[in-house]
């Protein structure tokens, strides 16, 4: 496109055409430059590294060993917790055999697929990394005071530390610990995927990438992908690749806040609770609305319940700060539950009541 305007004598049409030449020769050589920069990611995935070995990264485990038929290093610094997810995973790939997905021979070679540490140096070896550590770690206080009148129990449950301190430390570790050309995917529900590259060397940013797996993670089709800003096209096609080997299929969401299903589940979740502190209706009228009156498996509060409450009040506060509209505002009766320590199934009280399977 070209301007004939005249100005005086200067002829802008020629300054215009020199500064459009010298600024793709600079796009150019920056093109140039980044590509001569980054490396292309591994291609064949033979072993995967999970770091967080909780409901998600363990579902991850399962899904990868058994569909994928990759051999999966499962890495969580609790041991109890770690040990827990591996008999979680044994019933889950109990349940597939009873349902006749799976061959009671194809849950044993899955089992033997999954390697269990504590150690993060395991993973020098893998050929690529899903992060599914929490978002939001909570220092759960209780203290118990005895006085001479009796007891007066006070639980102090509200310390919620609102940073990314412990992915920050586990992408710092892992790129270091990882050849370079390892993809370092995160399974975040709303921390920004070019916050997270910014925790790795400049070298190696173009390799991480989201890989937002939904709940529970064996039964659910999809998988977002969310590339951040240096996130190459290559990374993006190899994160597609291995969610399709573990028989997932993707959809591609802009680095934005709560990416596709959080920004929309998640308000959806909220509204719910708000219907529940204003006395609207009950949980159980709530829950079978939308249930029945909008064809979904289950209610809002039941969804949240099995998500968990402090993870849905991590996406909805994330939400909330970087839109800064109040229409994201978390409602106050999740944050006493989450306060109360009430986080749903995985501590056997939310909206509703569960029992705790005790492993044998
Ligand atoms: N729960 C969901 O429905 C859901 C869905 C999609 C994505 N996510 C995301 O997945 C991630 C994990 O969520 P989750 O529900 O599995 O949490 P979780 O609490 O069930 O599991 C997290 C695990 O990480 C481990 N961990 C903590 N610090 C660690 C460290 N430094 N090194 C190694 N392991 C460590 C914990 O011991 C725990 O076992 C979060 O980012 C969450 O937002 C959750």
């Amino acid at each position: 496109m070209c301007y004939f305007i005249k100005i005086g004598r200067i002829n802008v049409e020629m300054y215009y055409c020199l500064f459009a030449r010298y600024f793709k020769w600079i796009v150019f050589r920056r093109s140039v430059a980044e590509a001569a920069m980054s490396t292309s990611a591994r291609s064949t995935v033979n072993t995967l590294g999970v770091v967080g070995g909780g409901q998600m990264g363990m579902g991850i485990t399962v899904t990868a060993a058994t569909q994928g038929k990759k051999k999966v290093i499962c890495v969580d610094s609790n041991a109890a917790a770690l040990q827990k997810s591996l008999e979680n995973s044994k019933r889950i790939l109990a349940s597939q055999v009873t349902k006749g997905k799976i061959t009671a021979q194809e849950k044993e070679e899955a089992i033997a697929r999954i390697v269990t540490t504590q150690d993060l140096n395991s993973l020098k070896d893998v050929d690529f990394v899903i992060e599914a550590v929490p978002e939001d770690p909570f220092f759960f206080i209780c203290l118990n005071i005895h006085l001479f009148y009796g007891w007066i129990k006070m639980t102090i449950n509200n310390k919620i530390q609102k940073n990314e301190k412990v992915k920050k430390s586990i992408f710092e570790q892992v790129s270091k610990i990882t050849q370079n050309d390892v993809i370092l995917a995160s399974n975040t529900s709303s921390i920004p995927i070019t916050r997270i590259a910014s925790w790795v060397s400049e070298d190696r940013r173009d390799k991480v990438c989201g890989m937002h797996f939904m709940n529970p993670v064996p039964v659910m089709q999809l998988v977002e992908i969310i590339p951040g800003l240096q996130t190459s096209n290559d990374t993006k096609a190899k994160v597609i690749a291995l969610a399709e080997q573990m028989g997932k299929t993707t959809s591609v969401s802009r680095d934005d806040a709560g990416f596709i299903a959080n920004r929309i589940l998640m308000p959806y979740i909220n509204e719910a609770v708000f219907v529940l502190q204003e006395g609207i209706a009950t949980k159980e009228d709530i829950d079978k609305t939308m249930k029945l009156g909008t064809n979904v498996p289950m209610g809002p509060l039941t969804l949240a319940d099995f998500i968990g409450l402090d993870t849905c009040l991590f996406i909805q506060q994330t939400l909330y700060e970087s839109t800064k509209d109040s229409k994201y505002k978390p409602a106050p009766l999740l944050q006493r539950y989450v306060e109360a320590g009430w986080l749903g199934r995985k501590t056997g009280r939310g909206f509703y009541n569960y029992e705790i399977k005790k492993d044998k």
